[in-house]
């Protein structure tokens, strides 16, 4: 099998390179050799690789940033995500595609499941609903995974910003009413790979259908619950950061002002993905502490 892998220096994308290596070739592709702002030059390069599955992990990611950016975050996320989708149509390929909770307005009480009504409150939002949208009108076989709060040991991501701030300050501010699932880079590479055995084997024995999955970690929590999960974890696994955190305050989202507004709800029912698939995601706290392993070395 033929996999071509697109952001391969992103937080997933390179988890990709390593999860997806037992499928077969994986041709992983950063942003100099498939630039997704380019939307025009994506047929002729899968025309040219001829991939069996397209892993879009590229994404326009800077949430904030996208407030001022909307029409590059959109070309990024949505016109381009639809030329793959049409690509892989024209060589019979499988699309494998991420998107975000960011696509709901996060007013729900409970976990949101897949079919429910998505209405983004912000740019970034809005251009992965368009994506989404553009591969569901392509008519090539894709499967969508909505995945939310991603860290890993390597990029720019919460885990990694909170280990900055709290070696340089004693005190902290951070939202305590946004709920979420943190979920490992490493954790949605490894189930994309099980997603991608078992849909290959679907298409080739004539029962597949394409469909959005949400794929977060199992619990829940805060964005201020996570941080003080990170420097409970950290103390233990990483002395050498030198964390200088003693106070991490629990604020409402009003008092910490950010261009893009954030769903106070972003919690995904796992449910449709472990009756097709059979997985069932590790908690986020576990994730946590085996991401922080890595990042000293044990
Ligand atoms: N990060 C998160 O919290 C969440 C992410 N997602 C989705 O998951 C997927 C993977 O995200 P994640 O790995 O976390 O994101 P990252 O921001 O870690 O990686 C995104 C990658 O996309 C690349 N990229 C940006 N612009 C372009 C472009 N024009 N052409 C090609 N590549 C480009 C970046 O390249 P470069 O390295 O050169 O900057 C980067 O390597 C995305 O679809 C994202 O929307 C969903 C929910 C949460
Ligand atoms: C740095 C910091 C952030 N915050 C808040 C702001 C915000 O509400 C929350 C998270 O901020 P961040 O900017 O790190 O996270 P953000 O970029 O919003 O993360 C999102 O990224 C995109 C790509 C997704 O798809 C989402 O699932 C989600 O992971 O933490 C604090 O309260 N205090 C702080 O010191």
């Amino acid at each position: 099998m033929k996999l071509l892998v697109t952001g391969a220096n992103g937080q997933v994308g390179w988890e990709l390179a390593r999860s997806l290596m037992p499928l077969g070739d994986v041709i992983a592709l950063d942003r100099s050799r498939c630039d997704l702002s380019r939307p025009e030059t994506l047929a002729g390069l899968v025309a040219e690789l001829a991939p069996d599955v397209i892993v879009n992990a590229a994404a326009y990611t800077a949430v904030d940033k996208a407030e001022a950016e909307e029409a590059l975050a959109t070309t990024i996320n949505g016109t381009a995500a639809g030329e793959l989708a049409r690509a892989a149509k024209a060589v019979g390929a499988l699309l494998i595609h991420y998107s975000t909770d960011y696509v709901f307005d996060g007013s729900k009480a409970s976990p949101y499941t897949e079919d429910d009504p998505v209405a983004p409150i912000n740019a970034y939002g809005r251009s992965k609903l368009a994506g989404e949208m553009a591969i569901g009108a392509s008519g090539c076989d894709h499967l969508i995974l909505r995945t939310t709060w991603v860290f890993a040991a390597r990029g720019g991501n919460f885990v990694r910003t909170m280990l900055r701030l709290g070696a340089e300050r004693e005190q902290l501010r951070v939202v305590a009413d946004q709920h979420g699932a943190p979920t490992w880079a490493r954790n949605i590479a490894d189930a994309t790979a099980q997603v991608i055995a078992c849909a290959q084997r679907e298409r080739q024995q004539g029962g597949f259908t394409s469909g959005v999955f949400n794929l977060a970690s199992s619990g829940h929590t805060t964005w201020h619950g996570f941080a003080e999960a990170i420097f409970d974890a950290a103390r233990a696994r990483l002395p050498a950061v030198g964390l200088k955190v003693a106070r991490v305050e629990p604020i409402p989202a009003a008092a910490y002002p950010t261009p893009a507004a954030r769903p106070a709800n972003s919690r995904l029912a796992q449910e449709r993905l472990r009756a097709r698939f059979g997985i069932v995601m590790p908690r986020w706290d576990e994730a946590l502490c085996r991401c922080l392993d890595e990042l000293s070395g044990r």
